[in-house]
């Protein structure tokens, strides 16, 4: 029987039914992940007031939850969303942008990791050091490989009974028992702001569309991801023409060509 959960089948059955995304991310991100989602094939919204993101949550097939310019009334609304994502059974995903470096921050990712997330996504230096190694990171940026943050992602895949995804030159998922690779992307992802945020809210697509199955949505959501950042790359002239062929090369992945040239492997 054909697997259906290769990543082009998972494609194909996102893009089949489009998932209602609610996308609690930040202002940088807003727009370019609202552009990413519509090119994949996704239906996002970006709602994050206190009065309506736990209403918000319930109707959506997934929430995505990102604190890169957290604020306290936003917080407020992160935390309600999450309660009410799990109350109605939703899957939800965390990108603990730079929770490092403020007090603050660190606050408010120990009260998001106690909502058990689905899933987390971040760099390498945000994997590190949630699981509480020593990292090298710098505000947003990632300054640590990801081959250094496996070990961590295991840890807090285990630790938080969830997923746990690093992204950087080669991208690594697990569950804590499992694990795979994925190569592809272009060195230009890094150098065009937000696109792992975006990738966090494409995450939450996938999710919403095989919310059984968060280690195969999370791989899906990457591989898609390293193929159209591939594409894009290879003609782009710099960030700002790879930023908008990255989105033309989204929309025009198929399944097929997903599943015969994106490049995962287990780890
Ligand atoms: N040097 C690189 N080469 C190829 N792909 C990359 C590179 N750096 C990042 N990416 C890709 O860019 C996307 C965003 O990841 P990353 O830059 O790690 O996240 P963040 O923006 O949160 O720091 C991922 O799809 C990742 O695979
Ligand atoms: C520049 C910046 N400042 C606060 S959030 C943000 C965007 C970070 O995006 P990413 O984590 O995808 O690099
Ligand atoms: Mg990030």
């Amino acid at each position: 029987m054909q697997d259906q959960t290769t990543a082009g089948n998972l494609l194909y059955t996102m893009r089949a039914n489009p998932p209602l995304v609610q996308c609690i991310t930040n202002f940088v991100a807003m727009n370019i992940a609202a552009n990413v989602m519509l090119a994949a094939g996704a239906s996002p919204a970006m709602v994050h007031a206190e009065e309506e993101a736990g209403e918000f949550a319930a109707i959506s097939g997934a929430l995505t939850i990102n604190i890169g310019t957290l604020s306290s009334g936003w917080l407020a609304g992160m935390l309600k969303a999450a309660q009410s994502a799990n109350e109605a059974g939703k899957p939800w995903v965390l990108d603990p942008v730079a929770h490092y470096a403020t007090a603050f921050r660190r606050d408010a990712i120990a009260r998001l990791l106690e909502l058990k997330p689905t899933i987390i996504r971040g760099n390498a230096s945000e994997i590190i050091a949630l699981a509480g190694g020593t990292s090298r990171g710098q505000g947003v940026d990632s300054r640590d490989a990801v081959e250094q943050a496996e070990d961590s992602a295991r840890q807090l895949a285990e630790k938080h009974g969830c997923v746990v995804a690093v992204t950087g030159v080669t991208d690594f998922v697990t569950d804590g028992q499992k694990a795979k690779r994925i190569v592809g992307g272009s060195p230009l992802m890094p150098r065009v702001t937000a696109l792992g945020c975006s990738l966090t809210c494409l995450v939450g697509a996938f999710a919403a569309a095989t919310p059984d199955a968060p280690f195969d949505a999370t791989i899906a959501a990457l591989a898609v991801f390293a193929l159209a950042g591939e594409r894009a790359g290879a003609t782009a002239d710099g960030p700002g023409s790879f930023s908008w062929r990255f989105l033309d090369a989204l929309a025009g992945l198929t399944p097929e060509a997903v599943d015969r040239d994106t490049r995962i492997s287990a780890a």
